[in-house]
């Protein structure tokens, strides 16, 4: 064959493999919807014994007497679940292979994007566009082909988180956001697992154990109230180190629980962790088992078929959705209008908070964060933009990162500054670099 029929042929295989791809991928949907899941092969032996192998492998966590062989044991009986494979996730899953837990079960529908390298550290730059959960039992078989690894490439709903959890001994939560929490928190108390909670968001992180002991409190038991506002590390940013610190604490407390050596006042504390504050650790006594709660005090009222069948909403619950104000249509301009109403005289205003500002802002932009806009009263620097923008007849457009906050200052400068000519620019500086200047920074 010449050359170019063999780069033909090779490129007629590449998209043959690539449709097959697909549809085994479609497969995995359908059948982890469910609850089921896609299983690797595993070469573990037996449950009750440790192969030769393992001993090699193991010697070292084998020989701290709180493990010791009873312990490597009873980790390759237990069945481990790690719901979010992010940056809560790798660290965790590295250290739970690592440790020998006989299987692991994965949950993502997340695909691996360039912004998770720098501390979803299962992942490099070959794995972006693949599912979190692939790219993770890639690395992780590599590392320890002993453990059997389950799939789900799903995201964790009502109508299946009963399903995958019942299958499992031990839960760890390495999600974000308000809404998997609780669900989670729920489904692993009504189906007594314990469940290994953590966050971390820009320098400080935290852990707890839940559902264990006789009075160990369960999520809601602890948090009956969903928080007012829940900020992602998207927006509010995190260090790799700092939530590689709580998901390798998540794995380490899964092991002290197998292994039986839990200190009872584990069960009853949070640990903090702060990368600035000092002192950097900290373990704070939570509250028990409340006979108030909804899913486990004296009376309570939600049923697992109330989740499952969805009558107990947690959007509703978390109080989603967004809490942003509407915005009239003749009040919002596009980032293709703005382009070119800014080169006639106009006040431009983004309200992002500083740091991001100062990560990239478009010429002439006054930034006032929307944060000491609600902050303060009247705030001089509010006080000097409604000045200008009155006294000179001009247009104010607001802009912020994504078009939710610029909505809220929107709303803000018409009812309490009465300024007319205010607009919000829809969708933010991401639809600037999107439809105007695909130079300009995301991130
Ligand atoms: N309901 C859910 N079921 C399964 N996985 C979930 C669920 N909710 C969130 N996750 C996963 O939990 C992980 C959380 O990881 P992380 O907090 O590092 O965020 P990320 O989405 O990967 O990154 P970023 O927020 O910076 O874009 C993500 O991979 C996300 O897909």
């Amino acid at each position: 064959m010449t050359r170019s029929e063999l780069n033909a042929e090779l490129a007629r295989l590449k998209k043959r493999i690539a449709e097959l791809e697909n549809d085994i991928a479609e497969l995995d949907k359908d059948s982890c919807s469910a609850g089921r899941a896609r299983e690797t092969e595993t070469t573990t032996e037996t449950e009750t014994e440790l192969g030769r192998e393992e001993y090699i492998r193991y010697g070292r966590q084998m020989l701290v007497p709180e493990i010791g062989k009873p312990g490597q044991l009873a980790l390759k009986k237990t069945k481990v679940l790690v719901v979010g494979a992010g940056g809560l996730g790798c660290p965790a899953l590295t250290y739970l292979s690592g440790a020998g837990f006989g299987t692991i079960g994965i949950v993502d529908d997340d695909t691996v994007s360039l912004s998770n390298l720098p501390r979803q550290t299962l992942y490099s730059t070959t794995s972006i566009g693949m599912l979190k959960v692939d790219a993770a039992v890639e690395v992780l078989r590599s590392r320890n082909e002993n453990v059997k690894y389950v799939c789900y490439p799903v995201a964790v709903r009502h109508d299946n988180v009963f399903d995958i959890v019942r299958q499992y001994d031990i839960v760890l939560d390495c999600t974000d956001t308000a809404m998997t929490r609780y669900l989670l928190g729920d489904a692993t108390r009504l189906l007594s697992k314990p469940l290994i909670s953590a966050s971390a968001l820009r320098t400080e992180a935290q852990l707890v154990v839940l559902n264990v002991g006789p009075d160990g409190p369960c999520y809601r038991c602890l948090f009956p109230n969903p928080p007012q506002h829940v900020e992602a590390c998207s927006d509010a940013g995190i260090i790799g180190p700092v939530v590689a610190v709580a998901g390798t604490l998540q794995a380490l407390e899964a092991i002290k629980l197998v292994s039986g050596h839990i200190p009872t006042a584990q069960q009853r504390t949070m640990t903090l962790f702060s990368a600035i504050y000092g002192p950097a650790w900290r373990s704070v006594r939570i509250r028990g088992w409340q006979k108030s709660c909804i899913v486990c005090g004296d009376r309570a009222t939600v049923t697992e078929s109330d989740i499952t069948s969805g009558k107990y909403d947690y959007s509703e619950f978390c109080g989603i959705p967004d809490g942003y104000p509407d915005i009239d249509s003749s009040l919002s301009i596009s980032v293709k209008e703005l382009e070119r109403r800014i080169k006639t005289p106009h006040v431009l205003l983004d309200v992002r908070d500083r740091t991001q500002y100062g990560i990239c802002n478009l010429p002439d932009s006054i930034n006032l964060p929307l944060s000491e806009m609600l902050g303060y009263d009247n705030p001089a620097a509010l006080c000097s933009i409604v000045d200008q923008v009155n006294a000179e007849a001009l247009p104010l457009f607001v802009i912020c990162r994504f078009g939710n906050d610029s909505r809220t200052a929107v709303q803000l400068l018409r009812s309490s500054h009465r300024i007319r000519r205010v607009f919000d620019v829809t969708g933010g500086l991401d639809m600037w670099t999107e439809h105007v200047d695909s130079s300009f920074p995301r991130y």
